[in-house]
C-alpha cells in the first residue's frame, strides 16, 4: 500500500513526537525502503494492509513518546529485523548512537543498505546473535516483537548499564509474561526490579492489542 506523505507529520504533531523536516522526508524515504526490501526480503508482514509508514514506522517512533534519547546515548536494538525500532529512532535522534543486531544476514544486508541510502551516520547493523556480543555496555536496549519478556532480560541484564531501560513494543496480554520475567529475575543479575506496561491503544485503533513495555533495574 502506498504511503501519504502527510500522515507520518499530522500523527507526529498530534502525539508529540519531535520530528523535523529533514527527519519526516527520511522517515517516508524509510517506509518507501521497506516497502521495497520486503518484496526481496521478508522484513515485515506481506499480509497486512496497512501502510508501512503507521503499522511499523510510526509505531517503532512511539518510544520516543516515553524515553528522552540523548546525545551521546547507546542504545541496542535487539532483533531489529529490517530496522525496527532502531531506524525511526535513529532519524528522530540524530545524537544517539543505535546498534541494530540481527541474527539473520539477509535482514541486516538489507539494514545496512538502507542505513546508507539514508545517510545515517548514527545507526550501525551487525549480524550477529545478541548471545554473541561481548564488551559492549548500552545506555538502553529496545526490542519489537522479538523474544518472551524473560528472555529480553536475560540478554539485557549482560548488556545493559544499571539504571538503563529495557523497552520493548509487544501486543497480547502480557501479564504472564511479565511475572514470569519478575519471578525469574534472581537468575538474570536481579534484572527486572520492576515492569511498567502503557497500553497505546488509544493512539490508532491498529495498535489496539499492542503495549509499551519497559523493565527498570
Ligand atoms: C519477528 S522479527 C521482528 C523484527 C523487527 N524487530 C520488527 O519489529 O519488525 C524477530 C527478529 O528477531 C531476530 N532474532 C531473534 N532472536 C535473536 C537473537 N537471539 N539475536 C539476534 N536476533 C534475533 C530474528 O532474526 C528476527 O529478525
Amino acid at each position: 500500500m502506498p504511503n501519504d506523505p502527510h500522515l507520518i507529520e499530522g500523527l507526529c504533531r498530534q502525539h508529540g513526537i519531535p520530528a523535523t523536516k529533514k527527519a519526516l522526508i527520511l522517515l517516508e524515504r524509510y517506509a518507501a525502503l521497506l516497502d521495497e526490501w520486503n518484496l526481496k526480503v521478508n522484513l515485515v508482514s506481506r499480509k497486512e494492509h496497512a501502510p508501512v509508514i503507521i503499522k511499523h514506522v510510526f509505531h517503532s517512533m512511539l518510544v520516543a513518546r516515553i524515553h528522552d534519547f540523548k546525545p551521546g546515548e547507546k542504545v541496542l536494538d535487539l532483533g531489529t529485523g529490517g530496522g525496527l525500532p532502531g531506524i525511526p529512532l535513529a532519524i528522530l535522534f540524530p545524537e544517539t548512537s543505535f546498534l541494530l543486531v540481527d541474527s539473520t544476514g539477509k535482514k541486516i544486508a538489507a539494514c545496512k543498505s538502507m542505513i546508507k541510502e539514508l545517510g545515517l551516520g548514527n545507526a550501525i547493523a551487525l549480524h550477529t546473535r545478541v548471545e554473541e556480543l561481548r564488551g559492549v555496555i548500552f545506555d538502553t536496549v529496545l526490542s519489537r516483537q522479538v523474544a518472551p519478556l524473560e528472555e529480553l532480560c536475560a540478554y539485557s541484564a549482560r548488556l545493559l548499564k544499571r539504571g538503563g531501560v529495557l523497552i520493548c513494543l509487544k501486543g497480547g496480554s502480557l501479564n504472564e509474561e511479565i511475572a514470569q520475567a519478575v519471578l525469574s529475575r534472581e537468575k538474570h543479575l536481579g534484572f527486572p526490579a520492576s515492569v511498567d506496561q502503557l497500553p497505546i491503544g488509544e493512539i490508532d485503533p491498529m495498535f489496539s492489542e499492542k503495549q509499551i513495555v519497559i523493565a527498570r533495574w
